[in-house]
């Protein structure tokens, strides 16, 4: 049985339905040992001469036995299976919620397929052991005592010549117990790897066709498949030769009982009916044994896949509030200090982030410019505390973002990230993510500010549409869009965008930026963009260079000031007169 940290409290929480289950499962395995001593009644009164009277009351007798099996049966199932699957709905959601509280870094390392599974194979064999594997245990402890005890009450020597090859049936299954769990656990780790091959095939499917690389694909997977395959064979094998033992050395006992008892009766040591009882008995002993062997089995899978889910309901949450966090309901305005800010990612050995220092007053539309890998992304994901930012580095207002609740500064932040994702769900509901209450008028201005509205118009649903698997396939323009409506249509204190309109034309990018620059009069926008353009008409610009604030001023400040804005401005001016001229050929 699983028990330690997150399982062993189950016995607890469901003790009353697993005593209630356990108690009904011995009462009935004592039952069920009445009906062959009736059934040994009627054979050795039978005389020559039918005594119907007796026949009917055993009859009567037995059918009242059964139908008390049948209701216990069903009731023992549903205190046990139901229980089981209880616990499987209460750790699912306990793992989910704690999936949902790993920090990003969590994410970039482990593979979704790999995740998957502990949802799916590695619960489903902790469940077995609190229901199949729970059932074994109990039948096959109980009903082989009582079992045992009714046949030595019958035929003391007999039993215990019969009881020898099954302790060493016993001995051999608890020997062989921890190769069970080895072989199990490498099978759950060769299903691992398929899946994360799998998950990651069908997302990156539109790469692969394009590389023509669906070949090395399917041979990469036709590998793992075989490598799971003959770890699933190699499973099957060990329980084969375990279940042939079994029924094998069982055999052996029968013909053991069959011939003693064929002497026994010929010296009238023994009724034809006691005979018959003894040999039901024995037969009724198969199940328990062949029981526990089963509970072997899926209590080794099990304890497998329970230190799997135990490692990783373990993994330890990073990004958490502090103990000393502000509670009160504060009214922040969307100023950003940040001071010396140096950062380095947690498996990172140089910082990418360094010695940063500004400041965003409340109200300024911000731009975040420099060239790829100089940190514009690391900076706002931190305003958004999805890693762990030093202490006394970022401030919102006078307070230090690291004394503030996440989900506080999470609800000050609206994001548009620079990959975006829509649910697969309609426009709508992905407009109105933030909010419990979806209104088609807030999703309407929203969609009509991000310059989105005529789209989604086209669609024959409209805002009903459907996006994503079973739905509308959008253009990377317009998903870039619904997502800014998104984070319109929150109206955040502090709105970024990262990268959020390298996917439309200049036209559409103008009309955004001057809606923004209309309704946000108030509030905080920050711009991460490599265009210039993007930028140009912005209160501030902030220049970053290997993570290092590089410039800092207004787009005329910094012609006169940065070299490497300078540069920037240059070499996009030139990139737009090449692309000109080729658009004049043509
Ligand atoms: N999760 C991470 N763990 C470790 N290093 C990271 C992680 N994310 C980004 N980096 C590194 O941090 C540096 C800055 O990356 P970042 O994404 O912030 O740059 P960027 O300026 O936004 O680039 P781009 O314009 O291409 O989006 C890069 O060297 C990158 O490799």
């Amino acid at each position: 049985m699983i028990f330690g940290k997150h399982f062993g409290k189950y016995y607890i929480k469901f003790g009353i339905y697993f005593l209630l289950g356990i108690g009904v499962l011995i009462t009935l395995d004592w039952l069920q040992l009445e009906i062959p001593l009736k059934l040994s009644s009627i054979i050795d009164n039978f005389d020559g001469q039918i005594d119907k009277a007796f026949i009917y009351q055993t009859a009567a007798e037995i059918m009242i036995l059964v139908s008390i099996i049948a209701v216990g049966r069903f009731l023992w199932r549903y205190l046990l299976f139901g229980t089981s699957r209880k616990i499987e709905f209460d750790l699912r959601e306990k793992m989910f919620n704690h999936a949902t509280k790993l920090s990003q870094d969590y994410y970039s390392q482990e593979k979704i397929g790999g995740l998957m599974t502990y949802f799916t194979n590695d619960l489903e064999a902790v469940r077995q052991v609190y229901g199949m594997g729970l059932l074994s245990l109990v039948d096959g402890l109980c009903l082989t005592s009582f079992v045992i005890y009714r046949m030595a009450v019958m035929n003391l020597v007999m039993t215990l010549l019969s009881a020898i090859p099954l302790l060493l049936v016993s001995v051999y299954m608890i020997l062989v117990r921890k190769r069970i769990e080895l072989k199990f656990k490498i099978r759950q780790e060769a299903f691992e790897k398929l899946s994360d091959v799998t998950q990651e095939s069908f997302t990156g499917i539109s790469v692969i066709k394009a590389y023509v690389k669906e070949t090395k694909e399917a041979l990469l997977f036709k590998n793992l498949s075989n490598d799971l395959k003959n770890k699933n064979l190699s499973y099957i094998k060990l329980m084969t030769k375990i279940n042939v033992a079994i029924s094998f050395t069982l055999s052996l006992v029968i013909i053991t009982i069959l011939t003693i008892g064929s002497f026994l009766l010929i010296q009238s040591k023994m009724t034809p009916g006691e005979l018959t009882a003894y040999t039901t008995f024995f037969f009724t002993l198969m199940w328990p044994i062949m029981a526990l062997s089963q509970f072997m089995s899926i209590n080794s899978q099990g304890q497998a896949s329970a230190k799997r889910v135990k490692a990783f309901l373990n993994k330890e949450i990073t990004v958490c509030d502090a103990d000393d966090i502000f509670n009160e309901e504060l009214d922040l305005t969307g100023e950003i200090t940040v001071k010396n800010l140096t950062f380095t990612y947690p498996d990172g050995d140089s910082p990418v982030l360094k010695n940063v220092s500004f400041k965003i007053h409340k109200g300024q539309m911000v731009g975040v410019l420099g060239r790829t890998g100089s940190g514009k992304s690391s900076l706002v994901d931190l305003f958004l505390r999805v890693h762990n930012a030093p202490k006394e580095s970022i401030y919102f207002d006078q307070y230090d973002m690291m004394n503030l609740p996440i989900k506080g500064v999470r609800n000050l932040v609206g994001y548009v990230p620079q990959d975006n994702f829509l649910f697969s769900d309609t426009i709508l509901n992905n407009i109105e993510f933030s909010s419990s209450n979806p209104s088609i008028d807030n999703a309407v201005k929203a969609a009509k500010l991000s310059d989105v509205y005529d789209n989604i118009m086209e669609f024959s649903e409209q805002f009903e549409t459907v996006l994503g698997e079973r739905g509308v396939t959008v253009s990377g323009g317009q998903k870039q869009r619904i997502s800014i409506a998104r984070a319109i249509a929150k109206d955040p204190q502090i709105l970024i965008l990262d990268d959020s309109v390298s996917a439309v034309d200049t036209k559409t990018e103008e009309a955004i930026i001057s809606n923004l620059h209309q309704i946000r009069k108030n509030k905080t926008t920050i711009f991460i963009a490599h265009r210039i353009s993007t930028v140009k008409n912005m209160d501030q610009i902030i220049v970053l260079d290997k993570g290092e604030i590089s410039a800092i001023g207004t787009h005329k400040e910094l012609l006169k000031t940065s070299a490497l804005y300078q540069d920037m401005v240059h070499r996009q001016e030139l990139e737009q007169m090449v692309q000109e001229g080729m658009d004049n050929e043509k």
